[in-house]
């Protein structure tokens, strides 16, 4: 997952290969909660590991269930044993959901029924999201839940429940602002139903009945039936109780797949490859989203699919607009406003009142964020209608504000397809952890720039503080790095150890032995040569000194040239060495030559190896500095010099804060993007 404050994508210009989708969020929480629920232990298989299961697990397990492992552990299951419908006595606590309504209002409905004295609180949005219509509903019951700050909106506090006037009329729920409300009676009440039936009426009409149609499938997975009467009425049955059904698959999440439906109907594929593989998720989905697919093909897509797979490639292209009631797919619809911008007219989606709720006000936010750029866009309180740009020029290179809503962020990636050639910023890349933490790690890994991938070179002679800039400038925007300079230390030592010579005549040994060998960069500078940890041996000053030794070989040079340019991958590459503006990447948009007096060098290198615990002393480390400096300007294969575009920075006398800012300065001032507001 990308950490950075943005993350900018460059323009993009085809797209194709395969996708392995993580869990959906709706059934995974919806699973953990029935387990929670249920007499026994259920193994909970490819649960979504997100903000928002993270936030429920935490909670499942201050209410009494036993978790193991405690959180989501890649490639293994969950084993979940359950309170078999009872809180342990004094069950108490604050349970903290985040923005989690696939949380917040089914553990709201659960642990007022169950009688558990909990106070339900989260991040500062849940507090603006409603959930007054659902409290309603089960004070009729008589569960005793209290607003701690705004009627009608969490935080709340649970208390103890008096069911002495349960009575046989039915419950009554509003349909028509969020369906969680339902799904969380739904899930609630069997919990109750152990006497008599329960009846749960709907007011209203009854909005995103697929999220209702998973929330029946899987109660039915756990042993509870229930009657639904023409989604007006549900009827459970006396006699519920939660069962465990041993093992359950929670299925890819089809919201999540729309981004890579979308994708392929977008772009072309490059080298002969077409189209995009969505795995884990296809027709046999239990998720109302996989209807999309229709919605996509509505506009233009060509889609074949199997049980749990889809292939989606261009058809008609520009796209076609629409104009659709999208209640039925309320999450992915919005995935059709970023398509929208492809598309030959006016795309108008309606029914959409429930995005005005979300994790933002995603109507508001879905405008917004299109108008930046060049769309034009007209908003209702229940419908958004969409021109695209009238033509390439209209177009405008946008910073997309994410509102910590992980769809818009997925949306606007699909905009880096422009046809103006502008690369798309999207700031606070991180939301997407609510439901797909590695969302663009998936998408940069099907995706191809127009041109390469952008790399900032840092080149300057030894210890001016190259690789520390570097590294930092790489991570602040989540870029690949490239040490060069690590390369040559790693021939140096290959060759020393193999007991070769670092001479002339043994050039191309060299050279062969060093394409012969697995080099493996792990994070943290952890360097492995065919599987060894060399990471310290690379860093004394011998090693740098052969390093400097063997980089003057030509046959090394051209070894290592593929090698290095390979690090060139999406997002971006912050390089540093001695030849990266001037050989590497001779068309890189930024060139950094980084300075510092020797004497200034010499002070850091021997603080730097005695940190490490190596042995250093100043009048050799300064006499070391200006051998290795000769050589590396003095060596005729591609010498240490600064590319004639290059901007230099003697750092001398600034912090490596002030020269980091130097660094992204000079890159902000590449970009295209509008200052931020
Ligand atoms: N501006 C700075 N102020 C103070 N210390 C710095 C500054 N820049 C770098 N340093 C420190 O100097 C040491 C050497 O820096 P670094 O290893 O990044 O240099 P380098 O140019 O990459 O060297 P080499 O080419 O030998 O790999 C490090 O300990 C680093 O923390
Ligand atoms: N692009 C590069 C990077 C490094 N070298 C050589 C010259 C250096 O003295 C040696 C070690 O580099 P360091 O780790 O100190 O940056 O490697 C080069 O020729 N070209």
């Amino acid at each position: 997952m990308y950490h950075t404050a943005f993350l900018d994508l460059p323009h993009l210009a085809t797209a194709s290969g395969s996708v392995q989708l993580p869990g959906s969020k709706s059934i995974s929480n919806r699973v953990l909660l029935l387990a929670a629920l249920s007499q026994g232990t259920t193994v909970v298989h490819d649960v979504l590991d997100s903000d928002d299961t993270r936030v429920m697990l935490q909670a499942l397990q201050q209410i009494g269930c036993v978790v193991e492992p405690a959180a989501v552990v890649a490639g293994q299951p969950l084993r979940i044993t359950g309170i078999d419908g009872f809180l342990p006595n004094n069950a108490r606590g604050q349970l903290f959901l985040g923005n989690a309504g696939t949380a917040m209002r089914p553990l709201t409905a659960a642990l007022a029924v169950l009688g558990g004295n909990f106070e339900m609180t989260g991040v500062p949005r849940m507090y603006e999201r409603p959930i007054g219509d659902l409290v309603d509903a089960l004070r009729q019951l008589g569960c005793k839940i209290d607003y701690l700050k705004d009627e009608g909106f969490p935080p709340l506090k649970i208390g103890q429940p008096d069911f002495s006037q349960l009575g046989s009329e039915s419950i009554k729920v509003r349909g028509d602002v969020s369906s969680q409300f339902l799904t969380s009676l739904l899930m609630a009440l069997p919990l109750l139903a152990t006497e008599q039936d329960i009846t749960i009426e709907v007011i209203g009409e009854l909005i995103s009945k697929p999220y209702i149609h998973i929330t029946l499938q899987l109660l039915a997975r756990f042993g509870i039936a229930v009657k639904n009467d023409n989604w007006q009425r549900f009827t459970i049955a006396a006699g519920s109780r939660y069962q465990s059904p041993g093992d359950i698959h929670v299925e890819a999440d089809a919201s999540s797949a729309s981004y890579f439906i979308a994708l392929g109907a977008l772009t072309t594929g490059a080298n002969g490859q077409n189209g995009i593989n969505v795995l884990g998720v296809g027709k046999d989905s239990i998720q109302g989203d996989i209807r999309f697919v229709e919605a996509a093909q509505a506009m233009g897509a060509v889609v074949q699919s199997g049980p749990n797979w889809l292939h989606i490639s261009r058809g008609t292209w520009p796209l076609k607009a629409i104009d659709m009631d999208c209640n039925h797919i309320p999450d992915a619809a919005m995935t059709l406003g970023a398509m929208a911008l492809f598309a030959d007219g006016t795309t108008t989606l309606r029914n959409i009142a429930s995005w005005r709720v979300k994790e933002t006000d995603r109507i508001a936010a879905m405008a917004n964020e299109l108008r930046k750029l060049g769309a034009t866009v007209q908003e209702g309180a229940d419908y958004i209608r969409i021109t695209p740009p009238a033509s390439r020029s209209d177009w405008t290179a946008a910073s997309i504000h994410t509102y910590d809503d992980h769809r818009i962020a997925m949306c606007f990636s699909l905009a880096a397809f422009n046809p103006a050639g502008l690369p798309v910023r999207i700031q606070d890349p991180q939301c997407v952890g609510k439901t797909f933490p590695d969302y663009f790690e998936a998408f940069f890994s099907v995706t191809q720039p127009s041109e390469p991938a952008p790399v900032i070179c840092i080149d300057g002679p030894t210890a001016s503080g190259k690789g520390t800039i570097a590294a930092i400038v790489a991570e602040r925007l989540g870029y690949h790095l490239l040490d060069s300079g690590s390369l040559y230390r790693i021939t140096g030592l290959a060759a020393s150890r193999a007991g070769i010579e670092l001479t002339e005549a043994n050039a191309q040994a060299i050279a062969d032995l060093v394409s012969s060998k697995v080099i493996t960069f792990l994070p943290d500078q952890q360097v492995l040569l065919d599987g060894d940890d060399i990471s310290l041996d690379i860093r004394t000053e011998q090693a740098g000194m052969n390093a400097s030794q063997v980089a003057t070989f030509p046959a090394v040079r051209q070894a290592l040239l593929q090698v290095q340019r390979n690090f060139c991958r999406l997002p971006g590459l912050v390089g540093d060495g001695r030849d990266m503006g001037t050989t590497i990447f001779p068309d890189a948009p930024l060139k950094v030559y980084l300075t510092a007096s020797v004497q200034c060098r010499a002070e850091r290198r021997y603080k730097q190896l005695i940190s490490k615990g190596l042995s250093a002393n100043m009048a050799d480390l300064i006499a070391d500095l200006e051998a290795r400096d000769a050589r590396d300007i003095n060596r005729a294969a591609s010498p240490l010099k600064p590319a004639q575009d290059a901007l230099h920075w003697d750092n001398s006398d600034s912090t490596i804060d002030e020269a980091v800012q130097q660094v992204l300065t000079w890159w902000e001032q590449r970009q295209p993007f509008a200052p931020v507001a």
